[in-house]
């Protein structure tokens, strides 16, 4: 379980710091995300909540995760399009992170060095078991970063890879469990041999 760092304030400075949750789809991310805001809602910090405009999966504006749980979100097109929205808080959280483009670790960056905590949630590995957009680079200059696993849905271990069910080549393919499973490695690597013998 994430605990929040306690920093020591030096000459009443605000330290910034950048925080990653990763990993497979049904991980639990936007839940671990979703936690991590709500406790900082409850320690009376003002928050701005973003993703990508591109996500339209459960809600145009609402952060949702599979378990149902939901914050108010500000959707964006472009990682810069937070600097502005996001320049007067005490934290910044985004969801689905792999989908903005690589300017997402200046932002962060910056955001973080103004004395912003930045939680980041987002994919690790595309549906190839690829490093997924910004989130290798974002990774190495966080400050904390977080994996969190699913259940395999073919035998139980745990889940690092997001399996695709449907055939598309696009890196890009919104859904859910009527498109992906959470595999593990070796059940991972099982499907993929499956697919290519096709
Ligand atoms: N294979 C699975 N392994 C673990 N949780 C799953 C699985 N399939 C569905 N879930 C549900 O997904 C929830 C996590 O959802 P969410 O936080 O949205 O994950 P993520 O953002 O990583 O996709 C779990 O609490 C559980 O209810
Ligand atoms: C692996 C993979 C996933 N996607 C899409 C599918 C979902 O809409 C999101 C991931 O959502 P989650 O909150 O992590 O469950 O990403 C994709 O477009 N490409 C992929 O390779
Ligand atoms: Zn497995």
């Amino acid at each position: 379980m994430f605990i929040e760092p306690r920093v020591g304030v030096k000459h009443n400075q605000k330290r910034g710091w950048i925080e990653v949750i990763c990993g497979a789809m049904f991980s639990g991310k936007t839940e671990e995300l979703i936690r991590r805001l709500n406790r900082a809602k409850i320690a009376r910090q003002q928050i701005e909540i973003f993703k990508p405009a591109l996500d339209t999966r459960y809600h145009l504006e609402d952060i949702v995760s599979h378990n149902t749980t939901a914050i108010r979100s500000t959707p964006v097109n472009f990682a810069h399009d937070m600097l502005l929205l996001g320049s007067s808080c005490d934290v910044v959280g985004i969801d689905e992170a792999q989908f903005f483009d690589e300017g997402l670790i200046e932002v962060c960056d910056i955001l973080a060095n103004r004395g912003i905590r930045v939680i980041a949630a987002g994919l690790d590995m595309d549906y190839l078991g690829k490093p997924f957009g910004p989130m290798p680079a974002l990774m190495a200059v966080a400050e904390y970063v977080t994996k969190v696993h699913a259940v395999c849905v073919c035998c139980g271990d745990i889940a690092s890879y997001s399996f695709r069910v449907a055939v598309s080549d696009e890196r890009i393919l919104l859904g859910e469990t009527d498109l992906y499973q959470a595999r593990c490695r070796n059940c991972f690597l099982e499907g993929m041999k499956q697919e290519a013998e096709k």
